[in-house]
């Protein structure tokens, strides 16, 4: 089997301000955590099919047990629409955590729908590349809604809101915070219980509503309460974060389905020197306090993004190419471009 063609495309993780599994309507934020995919276009019949409708075989590094479909779908989409009858390897690396409520599934779709295209030299809009992720998460069961919330962030950066049923966004902002993300442990956003959450339509849609007037740290609050009384989620990560973070207006909730919890806080470089002191003191205590609350969890410190993921994808790309890199052989603390 020999690699003919190879594409490269990035996306970003994220954090939710509106869950939109009671009402449609989400919101929700990028960051800097990012997700990497190689696709390599292969000149013989040899990759063997993933499952019977499917010439693409996926990998996902570090996770052999993952479930790899969507990325397959993702890929095969972009082949399809180009009439390209290539046979196709997409691999992925990520610093997100998988299932987590982080936007693992945004950023992986987005990144390998633009390494597709990379791969077979094509473009499509911001637009179709991101609906072409959602359909596929759709046909994967990896959504609820479709997340296209979820998706926009990861792909434009910055805060979207947006209407998943119709899939259209409906506001989009430049964000700017230093973001510090709990996740507990175990994994399993995909199991989220639907109905107690629609119970929830009417509180949901006021945390949205607040979000659309730019109350961002509000609705976030809101939303994150709502979604752990209908989950079963204790919101003590989040309450004991904010009273730790009183004084810098520390907001923090629970992201997407769970179990994550994201946290917003100034941004540290534009605090004057002696706040800046306060506020590595908040953070360490606040690290410190989810610690102790999950010891065998883990916890990331990143900040917003607001890079759109086709330009970072671009420079990702032209940086494995120049340098004659494959992803599976580069550290992702070395992929500086
Ligand atoms: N790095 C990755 N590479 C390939 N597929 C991935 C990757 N990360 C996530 N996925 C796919 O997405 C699924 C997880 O989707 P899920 O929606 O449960 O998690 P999430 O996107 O992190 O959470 P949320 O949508 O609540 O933010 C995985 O089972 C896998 O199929
Ligand atoms: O599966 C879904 O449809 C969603 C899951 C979560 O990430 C939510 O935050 C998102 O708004 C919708």
């Amino acid at each position: 089997m020999t690699t003919i063609q190879k594409g490269y495309g990035c996306a970003f993780g994220g954090g939710t301000i509106i869950n939109a599994v009671a009402s449609w309507k989400g919101c929700a934020y990028a960051t800097q955590l990012k997700t990497y995919a190689e696709v390599c276009l292969t000149d013989t019949k040899s990759v063997k099919p993933a499952s019977s409708d499917c010439f693409v075989r996926g990998s996902i590094s570090g996770n052999p047990d993952a479930d790899t479909r969507l990325i397959e779908l993702c890929v095969q989409s972009v082949l399809e629409q180009f009439d390209c009858s290539k046979e196709a390897l997409v691999l992925t690396k990520s610093e997100i955590p998988i299932a987590g409520g982080l936007k693992s599934s945004s950023a992986a779709a987005n990144a390998s729908v633009i390494a597709a295209l990379d791969a077979i030299g094509e473009d499509l809009s911001p637009e179709e590349i991101i609906k072409l992720g959602v359909c596929a998460a759709k046909e994967a069961g990896v959504t609820i809604t479709g997340a296209y919330d979820d998706a926009c962030a990861s792909f434009y950066g910055g805060v979207a809101a947006t209407n998943n049923k119709t899939m259209e966004l409906l506001q989009r902002n430049e964000f700017h915070y230093d973001v510090l993300i709990l996740n507990p442990g175990q994994s399993f956003s995909a199991e989220t219980d639907v109905s107690r959450s629609v119970l929830m339509k009417d509180l949901v849609d006021i945390a949205f509503e607040i979000a659309l007037s730019g109350d961002y740290k509000t609705a976030m609050k809101l939303n994150g309460l709502i979604y752990c009384g209908a989950l079963g989620f204790d919101p003590e990560p989040a309450v004991s974060c904010m009273a730790i973070g009183e004084k810098f207006g520390v907001a923090a909730g629970l992201s997407g389905t769970g179990p994550s919890f994201t946290a917003l806080l100034p941004v540290a470089e534009s605090l004057p020197e002696t706040q800046r002191k306060e506020l590595a003191v908040v953070v360490s205590k606040i690290k410190e306090n989810w610690a102790a609350q999950f010891p065998n969890g883990k916890i990331y410190e990143t900040k917003t993004c607001n890079s759109n993921a086709l330009e970072e994808s671009r420079r990702f790309s032209e940086f494995m190419k120049t340098n004659r890199l494959d992803l599976k052989n580069t550290e992702i603390s070395d992929l500086k471009f």
